[in-house]
Order: structure tokens, then C-alpha cells, then sequence
């Protein structure tokens, strides 16, 4: 732990929520409304005449106060709504003794609870950092010098008045101002996740970006790290939108038909246009939805079996990449009986590395069953890292394991089941130093020596390749669904699309798009009934 000195000059160990993440307000005003729920008649039916009646625009218009509001807010779409009129405190750094801990307030008391606890009293300028003198309300008992913020709502992160003190992150301070806050009339501590609730209430986040604050919070990889950023971002909820955006668009077509298909008025190929947009949709959720997994293996670690025949070097490899000594090594061959897992990072991505015992037959019971267990984890991984003894290759074990395992997972390239298979020869400095390829007749392969580490960087880059092909890499692809939530409304909005072209009348087609678009807007926890007029008025011609 780096020396205590004075907290603000350089922080030793910053909040977990950086400033501009954990209060800062977001740029974006993400406060829009949701979809009318799917069995209603839609806000469209009601709103097709003002596209066509334009003359009647003002008295057709339904004044913002007849809007039905209900269930078009953010607030209805599931989420917990924030007791209301509570103030709530929490520690919102990490627990222990630290150099910096920042404590947070969000609710209408915390402009009070900022003046009872300062000194000068008055409130400082709304998001600039000033220091303070801290105490006791109740005694004056000076509590800390430190740093205070003040936020007033809707510019803060949960939308409501928020304070922060940013106090020595010793254990004494940080219970002493808890405990000052808690006597403020009208503060409560706060429940877990209470302020992310309460932004999510206000609309300051959507459920994407929520859980993409949630995923940011646990990152440990690189890679992960840039996956929860761009998802809090903002990056899945504009792809939702735009999808759910393209429905609606494709809905105000159809039901334009339903209720004016005999209007002269009304233009032409209305309906082809409605089936070409459902067409590209599909296009777009099928490919996402075939990436599925990628997301949700880069958020919970791609899993990796380390196999092959006895003594190849299994176990040394897994204690090369995992840096530790995972597994005992030894010349003995059948060393390793049980799978053995450990979490590694590897380029950045999060992988849980099996070691397994070698896998050989005509052995007594134990071994037999370690084989087993070898052979069940092979079935379920990832990315299986063979191995074998480059100076062993004629052995019968070696080419049994080539046959059985290597050829019919096709090293290199991605089998039926997804799987992804690298063939690494270890053991390489046991062979003449500048000979030939001692295979050239195998499947692609790689050279190692567990021993000497020669070919080690080889090999990580292969791994960051098969990894970012397994995991999706956050730097490049488009974003990716992370939860298994996603997947299941990606594939109710592409079954109800199928729906939709079976439908025998129109009006089952329109509910179709109905129950699509409900699938899509449940991703982000909202949907738009102001979406369909801003659509409405923007893609149709008045009145023709
Ligand atoms: N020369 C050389 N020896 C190695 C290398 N890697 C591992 N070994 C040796 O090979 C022997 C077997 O290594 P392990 O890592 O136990 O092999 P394993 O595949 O896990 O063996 P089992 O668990 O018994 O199947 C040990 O004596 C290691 O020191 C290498 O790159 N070069
Ligand atoms: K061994
Ligand atoms: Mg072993």
C-alpha cells in the first residue's frame, strides 16, 4: 500500500467508480418511453389518421397529458421504482483500509445532508470538488478534512441530488461519517445496487448499460474490461433501438394498411416495404444470434482443456500460462489423475485452463478413470490445446492421439461443434537445435519447450487469435450480446418475425411485429411510444 499522506494530491487508490462514472451525469439524456404492450391496440392505430389527415393534425393530436403513460415509461418496464422521497448513503468504494474513500448520498436530503456535515455550510458549486472540514452533526466532533461534490439532479447519475466525500480511507473516518450521515433526518444507508436502481428508475441508464456498469465492476481481463465499457456505453441499447426502430417503422406500415388499405390516399407497395425491412432485420438477428455465445464466454471465461498422451508436457504448459505450479510434474507418466481447472488471463481474455491426465489404455482403475474425466471435459471445452512430445511422435500413444483426437477435431480450424483445436509440440529443445520440421506431414502445429520457453510467444498470439474467434474481440467486432437474457429475446423476436411472414391476415401480422418488437425493447428495459410519431412524421408521405 503506498504511504497515507494527503489523500487529494495524487490518489493512491482511486474509487472503483471513477468520478465521471460513478456521479458525472451522462451526456446522453437517455429518457425515452416505452412500447405500448403487446395485445393493446397500438398508440399506431389511434395515430394513423393524423398521418394521413394532416388538416386535422391539431385536434387529432392527443394532448401530453391523455398520453398513456403507464406503460410507456422506463419506470414501468420492470424495473423497482426508488421509494420515493428516501434519501440513501453507502460506501462506494471498496472496503479496508485505503488511501481515498469516496461515500456517496442520492435523494432529495442530500443537499441538506452536504450542509449538516460541512463546514462553510453553504453548498459547493454544483460538480466542482472543494474541501471541507467534516463533523459530527450532533457533537461538532471535527470527522475528516475532505473533498466534497455536490450533483444536483437530473444531472447526476441517478438522476436525483447526490453528494460525494471523498474522505481518508481509514476505517475510523469512514464509520464516522456513515454514522453522521445516518443521523441526518430523512438519510437512510442504501440497499445493494440502490443507486444504479435508482438511475435506471430515472432513466439515466438502460438495462443494457446497466449491465454493462455490473460487468464493468467485475472485469478482470482486459478484453472484458472493453466489452463492459462499451456496453455501458451505451453500444447494445443503440443496437436494440435501432432493430426495434426498423419494426416499428415496418409496424406503422402494416397497420397504415390495415386502416387505410382502400384509401386512394394511401402509397403504394406500403406492405412490400414493411416485408423487405422484416427481411433485413432477420438478416441482422440471425447473424448476431450465431455469435451468441462469444459475449457470454468473454463475460464468464472461454473454457480450455489441456490434453494429450502421458508425459507430453500437459501439466508444465498449465503451470507456464497460469504462472503458478497449478499441477505436479514429474517423469512418471499418468502424474496427473484429475482435471485440475485455473482461471488465467491469457491476452486478455478470461479462461479456465484444465489439466487432465494423460490419456493412454491398459491402465489400472484410477488412471482409467482420469482418462475418463479427461475424455468428458475434451467433449465439453472450447479450445483444446493438444499436446504431444516432439521427439515422441512415432510412439504408439503419440499417433493414437493424433488419430482419435487431433485429426477428427481438425487442428486449426473450427470443427461442427464449434470447437477450436491448437496442436503444440513441446519438447522442441530436445530436438537437433536448427533442424528440419520433425512433422511436416501434421496438422498445423506449434513448436514449444516448456523447459526453455522457446516458443512461448507463439503461442500466446495463437491463443489471442482463437480466443477473440471464441470470445469476440471487444476492439473490433460490432457489440455482442453478454447474457444469456439477450440471446432468449433475440430468438423471441426472430421466431416472431417468423410468425409474422405465416401470418394469414393482417392483423395477426401486425401483432406479430407487436410481440417482436416487445422481445427487442425488453433488452433495454424500454421501448417507444414517442419512438412511433417521431417515425410516423418522418418517414410517411402526408397526405399524398
Ligand atoms: N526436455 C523437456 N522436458 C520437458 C518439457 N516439458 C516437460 N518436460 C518434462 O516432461 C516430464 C513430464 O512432464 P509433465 O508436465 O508432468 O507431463 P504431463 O503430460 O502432465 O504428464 P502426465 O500428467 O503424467 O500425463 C517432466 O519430467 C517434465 O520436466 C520440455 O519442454 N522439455
Ligand atoms: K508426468
Ligand atoms: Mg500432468
Amino acid at each position: 500500500m503506498l504511504p497515507v499522506e494527503h489523500p487529494f494530491a495524487a490518489p493512491q487508490r482511486a474509487s472503483p467508480l471513477p468520478l465521471s462514472l460513478a456521479s458525472a451525469s451522462r451526456s446522453e439524456d437517455l429518457q425515452w418511453v416505452g412500447e405500448p404492450t403487446s395485445g393493446s391496440t397500438s398508440a399506431l392505430r389511434d395515430l394513423n389518421p393524423v398521418i394521413f389527415r394532416p388538416q386535422t393534425l391539431q385536434s387529432v393530436h392527443p394532448p401530453a397529458a391523455e398520453l398513456p403513460l403507464g406503460p410507456y415509461t422506463r419506470q414501468g418496464s420492470g424495473a423497482p421504482a426508488p421509494s420515493s422521497g428516501a434519501t440513501v448513503f453507502a460506501l462506494s468504494s471498496g472496503q479496508g483500509r485505503c488511501g481515498i474513500a469516496v461515500i456517496r448520498t442520492s435523494g432529495p436530503a442530500s443537499g441538506q445532508a452536504l450542509r449538516s456535515l460541512t463546514a462553510p455550510r453553504d453548498l459547493p458549486p454544483a460538480r466542482k470538488a472543494c474541501l471541507r472540514l467534516l463533523s459530527d452533526p450532533r457533537s461538532g466532533e471535527p470527522l475528516d478534512r475532505a473533498l466534497v461534490l455536490w450533483f444536483p439532479g437530473p444531472q447526476s447519475f441517478t438522476g436525483e441530488d447526490c453528494a460525494e466525500f471523498h474522505v481518508h480511507g481509514g476505517p475510523a473516518v469512514v464509520s464516522g461519517v456513515l454514522q453522521a450521515l445516518g443521523s441526518v433526518p430523512g438519510l437512510r444507508p442504501a440497499e445493494a445496487g440502490e443507486f444504479t436502481r435508482r438511475a435506471f428508475a430515472h432513466g439515466k441508464l438502460s438495462l443494457t448499460e446497466v449491465e454493462g456498469l455490473a460487468d464493468l465492476i467485475h472485469a478482470e481481463t482486459e478484453a472484458q474490461r472493453r466489452q463492459a465499457l462499451r456496453q455501458l456505453d451505451g453500444e447494445l441499447n443503440h443496437l436494440c433501438r435501432g432493430w426495434a426502430e426498423t419494426l416499428t417503422k415496418a409496424l406503422a406500415h402494416v397497420e397504415a394498411y390495415i386502416d387505410f388499405g382502400e384509401d386512394d390516399n394511401l402509397e403504394e407497395g406500403v406492405l412490400d416495404q414493411a416485408d423487405s425491412e422484416v427481411r433485413e432485420l432477420e438478416v441482422a438477428l440471425g447473424a448476431h444470434l450465431r455469435d451468441a455465445r462469444r459475449g457470454q464466454r468473454l463475460r464468464s471465461g472461454a473454457h480450455a482443456v489441456v490434453v494429450g498422451p502421458p508425459n507430453a508436457g500437459k501439466s508444465s504448459l498449465v503451470n507456464l500460462l497460469s504462472r503458478k505450479p497449478v499441477s505436479i510434474v514429474s517423469p512418471e507418466p499418468g502424474t496427473t489423475r484429475d482435471v485440475l481447472e485455473t482461471p488465467v488471463d491469457l491476452a486478455g481474455f478470461p479462461v479456465l485452463l484444465s489439466d487432465t491426465a494423460g490419456l493412454r489404455e491398459g491402465v489400472g482403475p484410477v488412471e482409467q478413470e482420469g482418462v475418463r474425466r479427461a475424455q468428458k471435459r475434451l467433449e465439453q471445452a472450447d479450445l483444446i490445446l493438444a499436446v504431444l512430445d516432439a521427439s515422441d511422435l512415432a510412439s504408439p500413444s503419440s499417433c493414437n492421439f493424433l488419430d482419435t483426437v487431433v485429426i477428427p477435431a481438425g487442428a486449426g480450424s473450427p470443427n461442427g461443434s464449434n470447437q477450436r483445436l491448437l496442436l503444440v509440440l513441446n519438447k522442441s529443445d530436445l530436438l537437433p537445435a536448427g533442424g528440419p520440421d520433425p512433422s511436416p506431414d501434421l496438422p498445423p502445429h506449434l513448436l514449444l519447450s516448456c523447459l526453455t520457453g522457446d516458443g512461448l510467444d507463439g503461442l500466446l498470439e495463437a491463443l489471442r487469435k482463437e480466443l477473440a474467434a471464441l470470445c469476440g474481440d471487444p476492439s473490433t467486432d460490432p457489440p455482442l450480446l453478454t447474457r444469456a437474457r439477450h440471446q432468449h429475446h433475440l430468438q423471441g423476436c426472430l421466431d416472431a418475425l417468423g410468425h409474422y411472414k405465416q401470418a394469414k391476415d393482417l392483423a395477426l401480422a401486425a401483432e406479430a411485429l407487436r410481440v417482436a418488437r416487445g422481445h427487442l425493447t425488453r433488452i433495454t428495459g424500454g421501448g417507444g411510444a414517442e419512438e412511433i410519431l417521431d417515425i410516423i412524421f418522418r418517414d410517411f408521405c402526408v397526405g399524398k
